[in-house]
C-alpha cells in the first residue's frame, strides 16, 4: 500500500534524509539508496548463495536461548561478514558506513558496528511480530533493512507492517511497506514492534543493525 511518508531524496543526500528522518520520527523510508545495477548484482550473489546451500532456517532469541520457531519466522538467512562483504556488496557496505558515521555525528549514537544477513523468505513465509532490539540488551539499535526484490507488485503481499510502539507516534501507523528493490527502511530498533506479511513469491533483502558497544 501506499504510505505518506515522503520517500523521495529532494536536493539534500540520501544521507542527511535518514538522519533527519530519524531525528524526527525514528523511522525512514529512502527509494532508490541503491541504484537498480546494484539492485540486481546483490541479488544475483545471495541467488548463488542460496543455490550452492549456504542460507539457514532462521532462529528466534539469542545465545543459548536461541531457537528453531518456525510459528514465528520461517526465512533463510545468511550471515555476512562486514569485513569482506566481496564485490557485489561492497558499495553497500561502503555506504552503510557513511551512514553509520552521519548518525553519530549528528544524533550521537555511538554506533560502531554493522552485523547483518540476507534473508529469503518462500512463498507463504512470515516473520510474526516483533521487537528487534533484545530485551535486557543494549546492542541493537538502528535496523537496515535493504530490499532487493526486482519490480515488486503490490498485490504480491510481502510487506512489512510497522505498528505503534510504547511511545506515541506521529507516523500514520500501522503502516504498510511494499519490499521494493533499491529501498532502504530504516528505525530505531527499540521503538517500533513490526511483522513480515507472506508473500506469492520469493522475497529477498538484506537486513541488519547498527550497534553501540554492550
Ligand atoms: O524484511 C523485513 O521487512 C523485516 C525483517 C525483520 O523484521 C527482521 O529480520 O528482524
Ligand atoms: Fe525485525
Amino acid at each position: 500500500m501506499a504510505h505518506a511518508l515522503s520517500t523521495d531524496n529532494g536536493s539534500s543526500s540520501k544521507f542527511d534524509r535518514i538522519v533527519a528522518d530519524l531525528h524526527e520520527t525514528g523511522f525512514s523510508i529512502c527509494d532508490g539508496f541503491v541504484s537498480p545495477l546494484q539492485v540486481s548484482n546483490m541479488a544475483l550473489e545471495a541467488k548463488k548463495q542460496y543455490k550452492k546451500g549456504a542460507f539457514r532456517h532462521a532462529r528466534v532469541g539469542r545465545g543459548a536461548s536461541m531457537q528453531l520457531r518456525p510459528e514465528i519466522r520461517n526465512d533463510r538467512v545468511l550471515w555476512l561478514d562486514s569485513e569482506k562483504p566481496g564485490a557485489a556488496l561492497l558499495p553497500y557496505f561502503l555506504d552503510l558506513e557513511t551512514l553509520r558515521k552521519e548518525i553519530n555525528r549528528n544524533l550521537y549514537m555511538g554506533l560502531f558496528e554493522f552485523e547483518g544477513h540476507f534473508a529469503l523468505y518462500p512463498p507463504g513465509a512470515s516473520y510474526d511480530i516483533h521487537f528487534d532490539r533484545f530485551i535486557g540488551t543494549m546492542e541493537r539499535v538502528v535496523t537496515c533493512i535493504l530490499y532487493l526484490n526486482d519490480n515488486w507488485q503490490p498485490d504480491e503481499g510481502g510487506a512489512l507492517k510497522v505498528y505503534e510502539g510504547t511511545e506515541p507516534s506521529n507516523l500514520p501507523l500501522p503502516m504498510e511497506v511494499i519490499p521494493q528493490g533499491g529501498r532502504l527502511v530504516t528505525f530505531i530498533s527499540e521503538l517500533f514492534p513490526h511483522e513480515v506479511l507472506p508473500a506469492r513469491r520469493d522475497r529477498l533483502s538484506l537486513t541488519g543493525w547498527f550497534r553501540i558497544r554492550s
